[in-house]
């Protein structure tokens, strides 16, 4: 490897090439260096891997943007525009700060840079990256940290990076190279130690702190080994130390020769000069883009004097925030800012590097997309491995958790005993049986129905924020979710219902041979797999549960009045009487009934039990 570095005040600036191991020493942290000052290079390069991994597989990235404008559409119709013609460029082995005041349109601008904007966001203006127009491979191109990292609790660091290193690399990684990327990250950022920790935790058992999850969120977005990064608020909710130890691995990736983009907020003055570029945003517009030493040059020059002992970026957000009670002076203000930077020296040099790179793009790209073409070298894994990881991770979640299985059994045991013994030696062949026999078998379908029905409700909405984030970034797809989510659950929905029908139906004394035992638990097995299926279905389309609730109740209310046991179905109102179509109680309810009663003649003279 060679390097061209430069030296701007105290960063390092790499051109294209990679850095060698001379100039990865200076960017250690102090600690990591190595003591005998003589030997240091040769000593140290193992220490310099243990920190920046090894092997270098992605492409350096330029990313481009000009004249970017960023629009929702609001409800009444109309269009509100969060970011306003901005224009900019990162490079490889640079770290960029997005930095301004709430609602400066930071993650929108961020998200747009990515490729990952919401639904219903609207994106004008060009951005490429080496030459080609964004697209669907930035989601294989780059990592995205996002701000609140998203696990799946119950799984171990090291679970958690085995399953997304099969959903997240190339098809063709050999199982020897995903176990050495997930051991090299294991290392790198420090989270060896706790590979075997949960991450969420169960009982009080050892959790991960704040520091080791975002480390496990980066970690996640590097298993692909990326060149272009993007990071939201890395350090928001760290205390100094992990929030120095967070920068220090971003600035290793960009020392590494990666881009990396962050937004911050007001970062101290020792995590600020770990960027080698800081743009300004407010009120959707740039304020400033340059380094920290020419934000003060360019803000004293509109008379804003930076005062001393006072945290520069500080200040600047202060200068950009809304005063409240003043709003319209600022606004004035902010505009004056922004409208002065676009006819800054620095804004025409940046313009200048911006229109060069599309000019590049537009002369060159066919001979670049010709030799690289990235995004169609990347081969997703085979769908059916995808489903198998899935099922794996659901079915870990299913037996990590046995109090919850364990006490489901038991209540379910509870009832049926209840209702057994209730029914014990009333399912004859009298007339009054009949009432019996059929209020049994309702128990053993309602059973299956009602309870199992709800209790999924919370699945999807408690599930949904990582799920959407997982689909968008295209790991599976939904199909390939839900399929593995039902077999993950399948081993209880088959026991719960075998369970109860068992206790309730030999206690009750219900027909006794085999074929009618064995049917009437195959039906009450598919009865609550309908039910989950239906709850499953009402906590999707409804996505939160109290609401969810409110159209399941009235719901479940036409099932059960059109099951056959409360009315005759045949003297309802035609208007309802389709309803029965789509109770499952009314066909299991007759498939039950005619089990029981099948062969029965004649139930005039006095029998005992059931033939
Ligand atoms: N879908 C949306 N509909 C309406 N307004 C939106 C939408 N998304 C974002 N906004 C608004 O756009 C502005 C910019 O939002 P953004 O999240 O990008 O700000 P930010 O600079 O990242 O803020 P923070 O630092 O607080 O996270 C905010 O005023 C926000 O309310």
């Amino acid at each position: 490897m060679s390097a061209s570095p430069t030296k701007d005040g105290d960063r390092l600036q790499f051109t294209a090439e990679l850095p060698t191991g001379e100039d990865l020493y200076e960017l250690l942290p102090q600690d990591l260096r190595y003591k005998d000052p003589k030997s240091k290079y040769d000593a140290l390069y193992p220490e310099i891997e243990e920190v920046l991994g090894p092997t270098q597989n992605f492409e350096p990235c330029t990313l481009v943007w000009r004249d970017l404008t960023v629009h929702v559409k609001l409800k009444d119709g109309k269009q509100k525009r969060l970011v306003n013609n901005v224009s900019g460029i990162a490079k490889p082995g640079t770290m960029t700060a997005l930095m301004g005041p709430s609602g400066a349109g930071k993650t929108t601008l961020m998200t747009a840079l990515a490729h990952r904007s919401p639904v219903g966001t609207i994106v004008d203006g060009d951005i490429a990256m080496n030459g080609t127009p964004l697209g669907d491979f930035m989601h294989q191109e780059s990592g995205y940290m996002h701000q609140d990292d998203l696990f799946v609790d119950n799984l171990t660091v090291i679970e958690h990076l085995t399953i997304m290193a099969r959903l997240r690399m190339d098809g063709r990684t050999s199982s020897l190279a995903r176990k050495r990327r997930v051991n090299q990250l294991l290392r790198q950022l420090s989270l060896y130690g706790s590979r075997f920790t949960l991450i969420g935790g169960l009982d009080g058992r050892k959790t991960l702190s704040g520091g080791e999850r975002k480390r496990l969120a980066f970690a996640t977005e590097l298993l692909t080994d990326p060149g272009l990064l993007f990071c939201d608020e890395p350090t928001t909710g760290l205390d100094s130390s992990s929030a120095h130890q967070m920068m220090s691995l971003l600035r290793a990736s960009a020392a590494q020769g990666k881009t990396v983009i962050c937004t911050i907020h007001q970062p101290n003055t020792e995590l600020m000069a770990q960027f080698d570029k800081l743009v300004l945003l407010a009120e959707g517009r740039v304020a400033f883009a340059g380094t920290s030493t020419q934000a003060l040059e360019f803000f004293k020059s509109l008379g804003y004097h930076c005062p001393l002992m006072y945290n520069p970026t500080d200040y600047f957000i202060k200068v950009l925030s809304l005063t409240p009670g003043s709003e319209s002076a600022s606004r004035q203000a902010i505009k004056n800012v922004c409208d002065r930077f676009a006819v800054s020296d620095a804004a025409k040099e940046l313009d200048m590097e911006i229109h060069l790179e599309f000019h590049l793009m537009d002369n060159e790209g066919s001979i670049r997309a010709a030799q690289r073409e990235p995004h169609d070298t990347f081969q997703p894994p085979f769908f059916l491995t995808k489903l198998w990881w899935l099922i794996y991770r659901y079915l870990l979640i299913v037996i990590r958790d046995p109090r919850v299985q364990f006490v489901r059994i038991i209540q379910k045991l509870a009832i049926a005993l209840t209702a057994g013994l209730c029914f014990m030696g009333t399912a004859r062949l009298t007339q009054s049986g009949i009432q019996d026999v059929q209020g049994a078998l309702f128990i053993i379908i309602a059973e299956n129905t009602f309870s199992p029905m709800y209790s999924v409700l919370h699945m999807f909405p408690e599930e949904f924020p990582l799920l959407n984030r997982e689909l968008k970034a295209g790991l599976y797809s939904a199909p390939i979710y839900y399929t593995a989510k039902m077999v993950a659950l399948l081993p209880g929905l088959v026991v719960e219902p075998t369970l109860f029908t068992l206790v309730v139906y030999w206690i009750a004394g219900l027909r006794g041979s085999l074929y009618a035992f064995g049917f009437t638990v195959f039906l009450a097995i598919l009865v609550l797999n309908v039910a989950i299926a239906c709850g499953s279905f009402f906590s999707c389309v409804f996505g939160s549960m109290p609401v969810a609730i409110a159209y399941l109740v009235p719901f479940d209310y036409a099932l059960m009045m059109t099951s056959g046991l409360f009315i005759k179905l045949s003297s309802m109102p035609k208007y309802v009487s389709w309803i029965r179509y789509l109770s499952w109680l009314m066909y299991s309810n007759e498939a039950m009934s005619i089990v029981q009663w099948d062969g029965v003649q004649n139930i005039s003279k006095f029998q005992p039990y059931l033939p």
